[in-house]
């Protein structure tokens, strides 16, 4: 049975979704320290965290059996998906489910923030009655800039113009139509903070983002500014803040998340202008059902070998693209493979054309599985489709991918060209509706045979007798023949063999053929054809 290891609070109902199931075996062990996972790790096929949990390299490594890590929620900062993608284990999150919860939290602190409500709270609890000293400010009629316009930046935009403000965004993937029909003024990260009175920032935190906003952004900022965090520390320099803060240009800053956290020991926290919160974010009951849900759903559909749409790793596909694309994906790992065999040497550059119905979808699955097909020849470990990519950017090999509309006889065609050190390989194939793949092209050679699981491969020139004597040694070795295409360009020159076996020739008889007269050179192959 398959098995989960959850390690952060989620919600029940998500959990019953795993329970329900009845397929896998499910241990919640919430607070794990770091060395116990992993000790804990490797027994697992999936692991399900929040933000808590570490989910480092060495966790990965440790997880021999892992296939997905499920993060319930959206950011997967706590995760190192590099090494997860470089493992072959997908990663998925929740990102639908707490949107509305995490911009109505940005948009309580931001009023708590304008009218000083907890350090109000605070003083009252202490039994003192202080009109006049928190005095605040209306967010009516102040500009809001809001750095990040995605899911939760959006959210908080539409609440903020409910309350009468200017809204101006930054984000690189902001368009001005969508912009302008959201009301929101579109601009660069500096315009954004020099012009607002409430700064608020929804990225995720990435290289990119990490200290976005730092000494420099707080200079251009207007003098008594509010800023907010309530997406991820560290996008957000601390260190810089606090100097902020002393200055005077930052009048007030509401944080629920910090460079490193539990944030006990934060300085920050011993400013009275800055109000605070655990990371309390996505916490509602109905965000906490929502993300739980969704990313459990997830964990079940993966483990099934279903799909899921919120992979952080691997491009998500609708069921529509899926089907379209699947016999390409699979044809694409073939001919990957067939020229990875077949080429001398090694491969520094894989081009990649896509002609008629391929070139008409999204390429990335079908380059993946072209680079998990040449790859598993060269790369010391497993490739899966998640590492491919990544794999080949490490091991330095060009991957150069070309879409053209359909010219030839073929309505679909993908062509694998190789090139290396040692000279070129090119193979390519097409899917015929109701009789499957077809290999039509190795190098100069137009061809036409179905791959088989184990063929043989042969390069001679083209005169009486060779199919006769290689027909007789396969026989010989109890080798049976299931399929046989010949090319070649003219008479008497050079010709290709290639034969569908039904088992693995062995390397006695290879040489056998190898030393047939006019034999080049005779390759068997095995292709990942199930
Ligand atoms: N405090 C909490 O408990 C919660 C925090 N979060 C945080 O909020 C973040 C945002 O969540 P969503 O809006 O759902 O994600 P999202 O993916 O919908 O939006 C993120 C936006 O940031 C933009 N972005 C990326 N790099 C940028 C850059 N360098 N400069 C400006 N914009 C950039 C993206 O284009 C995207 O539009 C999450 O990544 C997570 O870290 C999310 C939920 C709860
Ligand atoms: O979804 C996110 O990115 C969050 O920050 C929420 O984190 P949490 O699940 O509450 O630990």
């Amino acid at each position: 049975m398959l098995k989960i290891l959850v390690t952060d609070p989620i919600s029940e109902q998500g959990l019953q979704e795993l329970y329900s199931s009845g397929e896998f075996e499910i241990i919640e062990k919430i607070g794990i320290s770091p060395a116990d996972l992993l000790q804990t790790i490797g027994d697992f096929d999936a692991l399900l965290v929040r933000s808590q949990t570490k989910v480092t390299k060495e966790v990965i490594d440790a997880g021999k059996r892992l296939r997905v890590i499920g993060r319930a929620g959206v950011g997967v900062d706590n995760i190192d998906v590099r090494a997860a993608t470089k493992a072959g284990i997908l990663v998925i999150n929740a990102p639908d489910g707490n949107t509305i919860t995490t911009a109505e939290f940005t948009f309580s602190m931001m009023l708590a923030l304008a009218r000083h409500i907890p350090q109000a709270h605070a003083s009252l609890h202490e039994g003192k009655w202080e009109r006049t000293r928190f005095t605040g400010v209306e967010l009516r009629g102040k500009t809001l800039g809001i750095v990040g316009f995605g899911r939760i930046g959006t959210e908080v935009a539409k609440r903020a113009q409910a309350f009468g403000m200017q809204v101006i965004a930054y984000d690189p993937f902001l368009t001005s139509a969508r912009a302008e029909k959201m009301g929101v003024q579109v601009a660069t990260l500096e315009e954004t903070i020099q012009v607002a009175d409430f700064i608020t920032v929804h990225t995720p935190l990435t290289k990119e983002t990490r200290h976005l906003i730092s000494d420099r952004e707080f200079s251009v900022m207007k003098r008594g500014v509010k800023i907010l965090n309530c997406a991820r520390g560290g996008i957000i320099d601390e260190a810089a803040l606090l100097r902020a803060l002393e200055e005077g240009i930052v009048a007030g800053a509401a944080l629920d998340v910090y460079e490193e956290e539990p944030a006990i020991a934060n300085p920050l926290l011993s400013y009275a202008q800055v109000i605070a919160t655990p990371h309390l974010g996505a916490s509602t009951v109905e965000a906490q059902v929502n993300v739980a849900v969704d990313v459990a759903g997830g964990l079940v559909k993966i483990l099934r070998g279903e799909s899921y749409p919120h992979t952080v790793n691997l491009p998500a596909l609708t069921p529509e693209t899926r089907k379209k694309v699947e016999p390409f994906v699979q044809l694409g790992e073939i001919l990957g493979s067939m020229a990875a065999q077949t080429i001398r040497g090694g491969v520094q550059q894989v081009q990649i054309r896509y002609e008629g119905e391929p070139a008409q979808q999204p390429a990335d699955a079908m380059t993946r599985s072209i680079l998990k097909g040449v790859l598993s020849h060269f790369y010391r470990e497993e490739v899966h489709l998640i590492s491919a990519t990544l794999i080949a950017e490490e091991m330095g090999v060009e991957v150069i991918e070309t879409k053209q509309p359909r010219h030839g006889t073929y309505a679909n065609l993908i062509e694998v060209r190789l090139s290396g050190d040692q000279g070129t390989v090119a193979v390519a194939g097409t899917v015929v509706p109701g009789h499957g793949m077809r290999i039509v092209q190795i190098d100069q050679y137009s061809v036409d045979i179905a791959p088989s699981e184990a063929m043989v491969l042969t390069w001679h020139r083209d005169q009486p007798g060779v199919i006769g004597h290689v027909g007789g040694i396969l026989g010989e070795a109890g080798v049976n023949i299931a399929s046989m295409q010949v090319g070649r360009q003219e008479a008497g020159g050079q010709a290709i063999m290639m034969l569908g076996v039904d088992r693995e020739v062995d390397e006695a008889h290879l040489k056998k053929i190898r030393d047939t007269i006019g034999m080049d050179r005779v390759l068997y192959v095995e292709l990942p054809t199930s």
